[in-house]
């Protein structure tokens, strides 16, 4: 029981209280969203305010009178249009998050309509936002946004520009009056087109596709709209009469088709539960396969009879059911905009966020690649911004929502000097992209980022060198010196050293500090002693490791020293050729052209590299430190007696598998081709040789059989020229 007082007609006053506090949230944002285009909230945010709705009214029915939120389709129109009224009201959907909540929707449609109701029909659930076409006598006569389902806005001369939606409707059958719906969206790479250009001219962007596809709709300017990638696709009917009528959802699709309609091909009918959730899964995992957006799956009832047996609620159909996949979007504050320097010195702008979770991670920081993306997005400090996250894919912020700015947010400006070793930067070459701080040897944070990276699996492998213990040795705190100020002193490092370095946490993707959320401070660390002053485990282990690695094979050592274009398939090639690194360092450009996987662009970049002083300081200190820069000598080869010469193999060799048998002429120095031409100079051809036999003869190539093989790889072409069979064509 309740204390006296704390009820009203049964229901907590708590209770009551959230309610109304609720209702007049999600009103003011369905205001905001669809009357206004600009929403402040998140559709995630939205969505949980929506839930908590529907479960205090599960609770306390009372609580759901006519006017509730959840008895109600989209806003009142606004006022700015003529308004419309449905021919048919324009319903919402009901939401399914879970296999669970698809079960439940199955078997209730399934007791309600007294048997099973389906097949169904499957299609993407597209985020645009819903549109009326009322064709008459084929022709246009007038399209309007679904408005609070009753009555929309009167959008007909911005409908009339939307490509795909045609102005009259052609082939048999087509009926005397009809009310065709859709969807109006505009393609995420237009989106993005979109926003570029509304910022260059010095209007705001949009904060994502399907607020710009509404912002677009409802233009009062419809040459406006006509400028804009608008489309359509259908997704129903409220009227038909006059021709005989679809008796299905799927039947519909196939005449509006052939009406010259807009329908998507991504739909299909399918039996049941099992088939539904397959369909699900499948396009959770291609959700970016489609140019728009979507945000979910819509399974409807295909027949129309049971549809309409089934009925709807309040504001949605019963036959009908929205599977949403969790949100890719949400909102969040962009606290500042700072710069990182990368390995190479590339200057990126990251922006700095209110931690949120998304898409199962909790994100802090974005890229925004360079200043002519910061400028691209508009957005300024301060702003809230809509962050992505689409699955693995790495964030992006993909707008401001300027409908919430004050005033007080500033724009960023890019630094003109590098913000960690103080030189002025630059760009390599006219036209580039992306500024670089030019202080490559003496810039702290590039060669803490070389470290790291020298410290790779692909190059030294060190395993106690990982990005802590980088920035460690590469930026200690001040007073103290660096131990490491160039990849030459690695080798030489102490435990002595070591021991007394304390430095500041960085983020391994931005280079940047790490703050404490709860002291809004740096964190720092020791990295190499425990408290009472001793090596710690990190340290002994990273030099043991730095022993070790002293092995590392050629190609290793080359891809950890940075030299651009060498990354690791290009260093084994060198590595194989040359063998060691005084071979490298000796040859000339065009001996370094020469090597297969090279050629000259790269061969420059690798001679340039060696002319520079610290570089070969890096080699020299390297060595002396024991660091075996050379592999073993390659494995002795045969007499090459194959030298120039082409063999094409086909058909079983006894003894041999294709593989075997090109590794035999290979070794010898032949090279193995996979057709028969004029310049093959033999033909090896076991049993069952096909069609290469007969071109083979067409052309006078000669042809060896097992025999003749051996006889090639024992004695030499001579020998074996003798034993060919040459027929002339
Ligand atoms: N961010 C905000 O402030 C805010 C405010 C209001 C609504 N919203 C968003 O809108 C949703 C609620 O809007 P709603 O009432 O339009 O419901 P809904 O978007 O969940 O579903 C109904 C709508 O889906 C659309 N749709 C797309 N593809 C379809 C298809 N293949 N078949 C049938 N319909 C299809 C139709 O336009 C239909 O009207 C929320 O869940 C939220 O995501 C966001
Ligand atoms: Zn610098």
């Amino acid at each position: 029981m309740s204390e006296p007082g704390t009820e009203v007609g049964g229901v907590p006053v708590t209770a009551l209280k959230r309610h109304a506090e609720l209702s007049e949230q999600v009103e003011d944002a369905r205001w905001r969203y669809y009357v206004l285009d600009q929403p402040t909230v998140s559709d995630a945010q939205f969505d949980e305010w929506f839930k908590e709705l529907l479960t205090l009214e599960q609770a306390h029915p009372t609580l759901q009178t006519p006017d509730s939120p959840t008895q109600k389709v989209g806003a009142p129109v606004s006022g700015d249009f003529a308004k419309v009224q449905h021919l048919n009201r324009m319903e919402s959907l009901d939401n399914a998050f879970s296999a669970d909540d698809m079960a439940a929707w199955q078997a209730r449609a399934e007791r309600l309509a007294e048997g099973d109701p389906g097949p169904y029909l499957c299609e993407l659930k597209i985020d645009g936002l819903a549109i009326a076409l009322v064709y008459r006598d084929g022709k246009l006569e007038r399209g309007a946004t679904r408005g609070d389902g009753r009555t929309g806005d009167d959008v007909t001369p911005n409908v009339r520009t939307i490509k795909g939606v045609p102005h009259r409707l052609k082939g048999d059958g087509v009926p005397s009056l009809v009310e065709v719906r859709g969807e109006v969206y505009i393609p995420v790479e237009d989106f993005k087109k979109l926003n570029e250009q509304l910022v260059e001219q010095g209007k705001q962007p949009f904060a994502n596709p399907r607020n710009s596809a509404a912002g677009t709709l409802r233009q009062k300017d419809a040459r406006i709209t006509a400028q804009r990638p608008l489309r359509m696709l259908v997704h129903g009917i409220g009227i038909w009469e006059g021709s005989a009528e679809p008796r299905a959802q799927s039947d519909t699709y196939d005449r509006l088709r052939e009406f010259g309609l807009p329908v998507s091909d991504l739909y299909k009918v399918l039996p049941g539960l099992a088939e539904i959730n397959e369909f699900i899964e499948y396009y959770r995992e291609h959700r970016h396969d489609p140019a728009y957006e979507i945000d979910g799956v819509v399974v409807k009832v295909d027949d129309f009879r049971t549809q309409r047996e089934l009925g709807s609620t309040s504001r949605a159909p019963r036959w009908a059911i929205a599977y949403k996949y969790p949100p890719e979007e949400v909102n969040t504050k962009l606290l500042d905009i700072q710069v990182g320097i990368g390995r190479t010195g590339r200057v990126t702008p990251y922006a700095v966020m209110e931690p949120v979770v998304v898409s199962g991670s909790t994100v802090e920081r974005a890229t925004l690649h360079n200043a002519a993306i910061v400028v691209k997005k508009g957005v300024l400090i301060g702003d809230t911004v809509v962050l992505r996250k689409a699955g693995d894919v790495i964030p992006e912020i993909v707008g401001p929502v300027t409908a919430l700015r004050d005033g007080s947010e500033r724009e960023f400006v890019m630094p003109t000097h590098c913000p960690e070793c103080g030189t002025e930067l630059a760009y390599e070459r006219e036209g580039d992209a992306d500024l670089r701080c030019p202080n490559a040897r003496g810039c702290p944070a590039q060669i803490r980022e070389r470290i790291y990276f020298a410290a790779g699996r692909r190059a030294l492998d060190i395993d106690g060198l990982g990005y802590v213990a980088a920035a460690a040795l590469t930026q200690p705190l001040p007073p103290q010196q660096p131990v490491v100020r160039s990849e030459a002193d690695l080798f030489d490092l102490t435990l002595e050293q070591l021991i007394p370095i304390k430095s500041v946490v960085r983020d391994q993707d931005t280079g940047l500090p790490k703050i404490d959320p709860k002291t809004g401070e740096q964190k720092v660390v020791t990295f190499f002693s425990n408290i009472d002053g001793e090596p710690s485990q990190n340290a002994l282990k990273l030099i043991e490791e730095l022993e070790r690695a002293k092995q590392t094979p050629l190609a290793n050592v080359l891809v950890a020293l940075s030299i651009r274009h060498v990354g690791p398939p290009t260093a084994r090639d060198l590595a194989n050729a040359m063998r060691s690194i005084d071979a490298i360092m000796n040859a000339s450009e065009e001996e370094l052209a020469e090597i297969e996987g090279i050629g000259p662009r790269v061969a420059a970049t690798i001679r340039e590299w060696f002319e520079v002083d610290w570089h070969r300081e890096i080699i020299d200190r390297w060595k002396a430190a024991g660091v075996r820069m050379e592999d073993e000598p390659a494995p002795e080869k045969g007499p090459q007696t194959l030298e120039g010469l082409t063999f094409v193999v086909t058909g079983t060799l006894e003894g041999y598998t294709r593989d075997t048998a090109a590794e035999a002429l290979t070794s010898r120095g032949g090279k193995v081709s996979g057709s028969v031409s004029k310049k093959t100079s033999f033909l090896v051809a076991g049993e069952n040789a096909g069609s290469k036999y007969d071109k083979a003869v067409g052309l006078g190539v000669p042809i060896l059989d097992g025999a003749g093989f051996a006889i090639l790889l024992d004695d030499g072409p001579e020998a074996a020229a003798a034993a060919a069979v040459t027929s002339e064509p």
